[in-house]
């Protein structure tokens, strides 16, 4: 059964709002036990508005640690960086940069190993590709199948665009669920026409990320949506 929490919002402004003091909240809790905090953002375009609201937030900036959910394997000043764009709009923060290696295969090892010492994070948030994808995890990509297999050990994987920046490093499923809070942050609708196929076990879905992600999860899953 999927453990998926459906908010919905009238407009994106109101969607970041909430989900900024829900991020914040999870923060400030995890600070209450931990000297060092550790949190998994998404990249792509959705999350710019709740980073800029997040960036306003009173709290201990400078023992954040913020890691994309995935990286493109493009140059580090790239505007398709998921990593620029993170540390761009947190630069308060410390930033778990993806890119550890010459190669995106010496990367995606390194990368894993490091956020192993992370885990549990205190929230990851995702977002979610037209096509179902979610982090770097596209439908039909050679190992997806392995990498969605929550049984396997948390790590990290490259992964492989239909569209350029092909190339690009991804934490794997299980790694994306070890978290104290899991949420997903989704706009249009389109992708929310996706997500009810996908919440209705819609057979043409299955095979997908965002299907993998919302009906096998440990624990709950907050979607945030607006129009
Ligand atoms: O390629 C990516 O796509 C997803 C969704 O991006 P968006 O632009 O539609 O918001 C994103 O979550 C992921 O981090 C990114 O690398």
């Amino acid at each position: 059964m999927s453990q998926a929490q459906v908010h919905k919002f009238i407009n994106q402004q109101a969607c970041n709002e909430a989900l900024t003091q829900e991020l914040a909240s999870c923060i400030m809790q995890a600070f209450t036990t931990q000297a060092k905090v550790s949190v998994i953002l998404p990249g792509g375009s959705t999350p710019g508005g709740l980073l800029q609201l997040l960036s306003q937030e009173d709290m201990r900036w400078s023992d954040l640690q913020v890691s994309p959910t995935d990286e493109r394997w493009v140059a580090a000043d790239s505007e398709y960086s998921n990593s620029k764009m993170l540390a761009q709009a947190l630069p308060q923060a410390q930033l778990l940069d993806p890119r550890l290696a010459d190669s995106a295969e010496a990367s995606s090892v390194a990368w894993a190993a490091v956020m192993q010492k992370h885990l549990p994070v205190a929230a990851t948030l995702l977002g979610m590709g037209g096509d179902g994808h979610i982090a770097s995890l596209f439908p039909g990509m050679p190992g997806l199948a392995t990498a969605l297999q929550l049984c396997e050990e948390p790590s990290a994987l490259v992964g492989l665009a239909p569209d350029e920046p092909e190339v690009r490093l991804s934490l794997n499923l299980s790694m994306l669920c070890a978290t104290q809070w899991l949420g997903l942050l989704v706009f249009g609708e389109e992708k929310w026409q996706m997500l009810e196929r996908v919440l209705a076990h819609d057979p043409t879905t299955q095979a997908l990320p965002i299907y993998q992600l919302l009906w096998h999860a440990p624990q709950p899953i907050h979607i945030y949506w607006a129009p």
